[in-house]
């Protein structure tokens, strides 16, 4: 077995199984070992029953307790199936063990022997109950005990099993992935070797290994990044400017024409941006604002001024959705303003005949302002005249996309809008050689959101605060973790949510239900819908998360907040508060674990991006990096560029050195780091593409 070899090559895996490993992008060996866990079960010391105490009982994780069958397990047949259910220990330390459809269970514990019960507890009329556990004999269960199991991403059809012991087939083979960082560079900065890295990463023997592993991983991935940026680095030294802009004063005459003042931030970026693009060189410049601070009205004001002097430019937005609005947005202001400039929208989803249009169409306008998303790069559109290109990242650092969107034209400038909140030191990494503006002002007439974090014994309530809101005029987002029910993953649901607001909300009130498995066109109705104020509640996955922009939404009501990083919480909550009323997000916690309250709180308390990611890292201990991912952007599998700054930093020097001495990569040394890095991009670009 090579790297490079079919992953069918494993015992077990037929065309069947191959297609569903290549729905997650899976194709070769080498493939599947770099699907790296996004999370460990560690199987706890088992607790004798009778030292088990209340504390015991009302933790969150899996429980392990071992107990002497003393009774005789009794089956019971129900209405729809069959329960068997056994009593272990003494009164006082009792617990009633559960299995549905499982009558041959009995046949198991045979009385007098002990038993580890493997589950969670929880409490069912008044008694403690261990549904559905898994039942190991004291000597297995040793086996297993303070193991690392791994929990990988899966696709329906592929189970955690399957992949474990496919896992386990491929790493098996001895040295197959070739490490292409060199020795130096190891020694360095204390990274241990790849193949190690990657059996550890997969089966950890020990937390420390575990750490030592990742670090290794997350300095790849970093290196990778920021290699593939500097490579070739005369081709991105400053351009001249081809595409010079001129009459300012088109710009600041529609700034006039705004119905609201800009803000000093939004002004300063502008100015930034205009100075660039009448300047000696080609403008590559980043835009970093919080959510709400106002970025697309100045794209859109950049994009115009392009038009004005006769030139294309082109934004891409990370999701259909957005690039809908931003296109819709754009035509509305170009109507106010009273230009007539042509608005041209390009998406995957579109079909051929409106692509075959829209092609037309931007070969034909050179001054159009043209929207859409990566269908911008994917399809073969010929731009005329492309002065500007805007890439609307949100919180996905797409390096290379952003390239490859350059290229369409002939050297135009490139603004990039972002909403991570990152320091500066780490901004100039990430983003290599852009100039950076800061959009750190909120509109002066917008008032704070209001927080608020409850418990699901509050949901009446919330529902009639929403009902409230609805009847004064404005709308809310309801989101809910899972599109739909499912046995696997515990947490509410859109579908089944939707049907019980409908029944709790006063009739009248129009209730939508939006979901990344939604086909577009019908995401795009939905959301035109919402816009529009025929839908007043929106049940949604986080599919609004980026960008979304509905004004009269007021309430953002959270279901589960506890399963979501407080990145994403803070950009859900950034759907509300942009406009003039009062809004308030509504946190449900449906955890009584301590931490996912003291995470909410650092919500609760701030609406500051930058402030809610720094708090957010102080929480997290040494071994915690697989919980939630506070960047969760698409590029990195395993790196958190807040948790691992740090390394960040260490792989942007070695960068640095290595390029230095040898800027092309053409020593022999550096082929395979050559050809890792091409490769690295190319699976970024595909990720993103998804
Ligand atoms: N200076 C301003 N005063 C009042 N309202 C403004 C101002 N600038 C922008 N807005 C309005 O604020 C809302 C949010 O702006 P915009 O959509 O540009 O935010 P954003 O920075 O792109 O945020 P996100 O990252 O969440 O997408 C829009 O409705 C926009 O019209």
């Amino acid at each position: 077995m090579r790297q490079d070899s079919s992953i069918t090559e494993i015992k077990g895996i037929g065309e069947k199984t191959k297609k569903l490993f290549e729905k997650m992008g899976v194709y070769t060996v080498g493939d599947i070992l770099l699907h790296f866990p996004r999370n460990y079960i560690q199987y706890p010391h088992p607790v004798p029953i009778d030292e088990m105490t209340a504390e015991h009982m009302q933790t969150e994780d899996k429980l392990a307790i071992v107990a002497r069958i003393e009774r005789t397990p009794v089956t019971r047949s129900g209405r729809h199936m069959q329960v068997t259910l056994l009593v272990i220990g003494s009164p006082g330390h009792q617990i009633q063990l559960i299995w549905y459809r499982m009558p041959y269970i009995r046949n198991t514990l045979t009385h007098g022997k002990y038993f580890v019960f493997y589950g969670n507890v929880h409490i069912k009329d008044g008694k403690f109950v261990m549904e559905q556990p898994v039942v190991y004999t004291p000597e297995a269960y040793q086996e297993i005990e303070n193991c690392f199991l791994p929990v990988y991403t899966l696709t329906s059809g592929i189970t955690n099993n399957l992949m474990i012991k496919t896992m386990r087939q491929a790493l098996d083979e001895e040295e197959l992935l070739t490490d292409f960082l060199p020795g130096e560079i190891r020694t360095r900065r204390e990274l241990c070797e790849y193949n190690y890295a990657v059996k550890q990463i997969h089966f950890p023997d020990t937390m420390e290994r575990l750490i030592e592993a990742r670090k290794r991983l997350v300095f790849d991935e970093f290196f990778l990044f920021i290699m593939g940026m500097q490579y070739q680095k005369e081709k991105r030294t400053r351009q001249e400017n081809r595409f010079v802009m001129e009459h300012p004063e088109f710009v600041e005459d529609l700034i006039q024409k705004l119905p609201y003042e800009l803000t000093g931030a939004q002004r300063r970026a502008l100015h930034d941006v205009t100075e660039n693009m009448q300047g000696p060189y080609a403008m590559q410049r980043l835009i970093q604002g919080d959510v709400g601070s106002g970025k697309t009205i100045l794209a859109f004001l950049a994009m115009a001024w392009c038009a004005q002097n006769g030139y294309q430019s082109a934004i891409m937005a990370p999701t259909e959705v957005l690039a809908q609005q931003h296109y819709e947005t754009f035509q509305k202001l170009c109507e106010q303003f009273g230009l007539h400039f042509p608005v041209i929208l390009l998406t995957g989803s579109m079909t051929a005949k409106q692509k075959r249009s829209a092609y037309e169409r931007l070969e034909l306008y050179e001054n159009a302002l043209i929207v859409g998303t990566h269908a911008l790069i994917q399809e073969k559109p010929t731009y005329a005249n492309l002065a500007l290109v805007i890439t609307d990242e949100q919180h996905r650092f797409g390096v290379r996309q952003r390239e490859e969107f350059a290229q369409k034209g002939d050297m135009p400038h490139i603004l990039v809008m972002s909403a991570t909140p990152i320091p500066r030191t780490l901004a100039i990494i990430i983003y290599g050689d852009m100039d950076i503006s800061v959009v750190d002002e909120v509109p002066a007439r917008r008032l704070p959101i209001k927080n608020c974090v409850v418990n699901t014994a509050y949901r009446p309530k919330a529902y009639a605060f929403v009902a409230d809101e609805v009847k004064k005029g404005h709308q809310a987002y309801v989101i809910c973790p899972l599109v739909e029910a499912s046995e696997e993953t515990q947490g509410e649901n859109v579908i089944d949510y939707s049907k019980t607001l409908m029944e709790e909300l006063p009739s009248g009130i129009q209730v939508g239900v939006l979901h990344g498995k939604m086909k577009s066109s019908k995401k795009n109705e939905i959301m035109q819908e919402f816009a529009e104020n025929k839908i007043q509640v929106l049940v949604s996955t986080t599919v609004v998360e980026v960008g979304v922009n509905v004004p009269n939404a007021t309430v953002m009501l959270i279901e589960n907040a506890d399963r979501f990083g407080l990145a994403q919480l803070h950009q859900l909550r950034g759907r509300v508060g942009r406009g003039d009323a009062q809004s308030y997000c509504i946190m449900i916690n449906a955890s009584s674990a301590k931490t996912a309250k003291k995470r909410l709180e650092i919500l609760n308390k701030s609406n500051d991006g930058f402030f809610i990611a720094s708090e957010d890292l102080k929480l997290r201990g040494p071994g915690d990096f697989f919980g939630i991912r506070q960047s969760g952007d698409l590029v990195f599998a395993l790196a958190d560029i807040y948790q691992d700054a740090a390394v960040l930093q260490e792989a942007s020097e070695e960068v640095k050195t290595i390029l230095e001495e040898d800027p092309e990569l053409t020593e022999p040394g550096h082929h395979i780091l050559q050809k890792k890095m091409m490769q690295f991009q190319e699976e970024q670009l595909s990720k993103m593409n998804l």
